[in-house]
């Protein structure tokens, strides 16, 4: 037996002890489909382990960038608690997170798992999370306004250049057609600058991952963009401080021609804003130098319990990893009137549990994947880079940068990014990157 000292216990729960955990991210009222889904889940799962309790809590989204960090010091995290990609080094830095090496045995589908999403909640040999999701970003396209514009939704820009054309030719539809959309809060304007800047062949960081290296004529270039759109062109619509819920829900209503993306916004605007999928189409990011890779996953409270670690792997080996069951139930999900056939999770790469899986998700597709087939044809091509570190920390001070450029017909690029670069090599030194 092991007691997470490096030990191994791979001993089944004991089917006559009671446990009971608390998950994260369990879908808002708002996702209803999903919701439903996971309380199917939850309800077969207690079936077949009837000495578990799976309780879900819910937010909307998941994460609030702004309070999670509080409310990880002050342990009110639950026993299974969700987090992205970008948190989780931090996080076991920290010691916020428990050591569930000597239990994931306990996970069938963990030995699946592609070993570049693997390795993101692994350090120094030891494994502490599972992964959930993981996306690279594309540019994101209404196809049904691409026609409206005269433009051919068979080919949506392949360069910024041209998206800035696109986006001219859609906002002169009127009647507040925006061509295209930034988001600028909440995190989310650095997460679209990182993925902006990479898809120029720039960088976040230094190699070594110590100083920043956005403050640079490939981070220049993208804000400077951003600002011929907005001002010279106005071909961003007015109202700017914008979030992913904003721009959906701008998309999902048929005001808004393109804007950077993940594969699973087919399911926002689909599941939650009532969008029709046969409107939206995928290309690779423009410029195609480089795009972002992220994803999300669960991490372990380091008070919980070997007990409530063996429920929780039990739990998200069943909902979330396993090909044909819960989130990976495509069939289910298809019957449910919820997209499917987007390219997103690739959570175990090209083994055959990869093939499975995508077999799947093929076998029940119900949206048109030939729109997808753009930007999945360059999946291969295009190099992914991972998020930087300190990323959620990066995000918020090029948050303010891009809001600038958003709302101030004069911003400064060239002082924005000086100054965002001081706020950032400080942040970075501060943490000992
Ligand atoms: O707040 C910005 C952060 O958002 C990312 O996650 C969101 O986008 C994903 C892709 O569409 C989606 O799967 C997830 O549910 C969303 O919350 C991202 O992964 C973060 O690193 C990023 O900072």
């Amino acid at each position: 037996g092991g007691n997470g000292s490096g030990g191994k216990d791979t001993a089944p729960l004991d089917a006559g002890t009671k446990v009971s955990i608390t998950v994260g991210c369990m879908p808002a009222k708002s996702q209803a489909a999903q919701r439903k889904e996971w309380l199917e889940d939850v309800a077969a799962f207690q079936k077949l382990h009837p000495n578990i309790t799976v309780e879900g809590k819910d937010a909307f989204p998941c994460i609030d960038p702004n309070t999670f960090q509080a409310k990880l010091a002050g342990g009110q995290m639950e026993d299974v608690y969700y987090v992205y990609f970008t948190d989780v080094r931090g996080i076991i830095a920290n010691g916020q997170a428990a050591d569930i090496t000597p239990y994931i045995g306990q996970s069938k589908e963990y030995p699946n798992l592609d070993p570049a999403v693997e390795k993101v909640f692994k350090n120094g040999g030891k494994v502490y999370g599972l992964p959930r999701q993981n996306y690279s970003m594309g540019l994101f396209y209404n196809r049904t306004l691409f026609k409206k514009a005269g433009l051919d939704p068979e080919r949506p820009p392949t360069t910024w250049a041209e998206v800035r054309e696109d986006a001219k030719k859609i906002s002169a539809l009127g009647d507040g057609t925006v061509g295209y959309a930034e988001f600028s809060a909440k995190n989310q304007g650095g997460w679209h600058f990182a993925t902006s800047i990479y898809s120029q062949g720039g960088d976040m960081v230094t190699a070594d991952g110590k100083k920043t290296a956005f403050n640079s004529p490939q981070g220049k270039a993208v804000l400077q963009n951003l600002k011929d759109m907005r001002w010279t062109d106005d071909s961003m619509g007015s109202k700017q401080l914008l979030v992913d819920a904003d721009v959906q829900r701008m998309m999902a209503a048929g005001k808004l021609g393109m804007y950077l993306g993940a594969p699973d916004n087919a399911t926002a605007l689909v599941d939650q804003f009532k969008g029709k999928y046969e409107d939206y189409g995928m290309a690779p990011i423009p410029g195609s130098a480089g795009t972002l890779m992220g994803g999300d996953g669960y991490l372990f409270s380091p008070k919980a319990s070997p007990e409530k670690i063996k429920a929780g792997l039990m739990w998200l080996d069943y909902a979330m990893l396993t090909p044909g069951q819960g989130q990976l139930n495509y069939a289910r999900a298809a019957k449910d009137g919820r997209p499917v056939g987007i390219p997103q999770p690739k959570l175990f790469g090209q083994n055959a549990v990869g093939q499975q899986d995508r077999q799947l998700r093929a076998d029940a597709a119900n949206l048109p994947v030939a729109n997808f087939k753009p930007y999945e044809d360059a999946y291969g091509k295009v190099p992914g880079k991972l998020e930087p570190p300190q990323a959620q920390q990066l995000y918020t001070i090029l948050d303010s940068v891009v809001q600038a450029v958003l709302t101030r017909r004069d911003a400064n690029i060239d002082q924005l990014l000086a100054d965002a670069q001081k706020k950032a090599d400080a942040a970075l030194a501060r943490s000992g990157s």
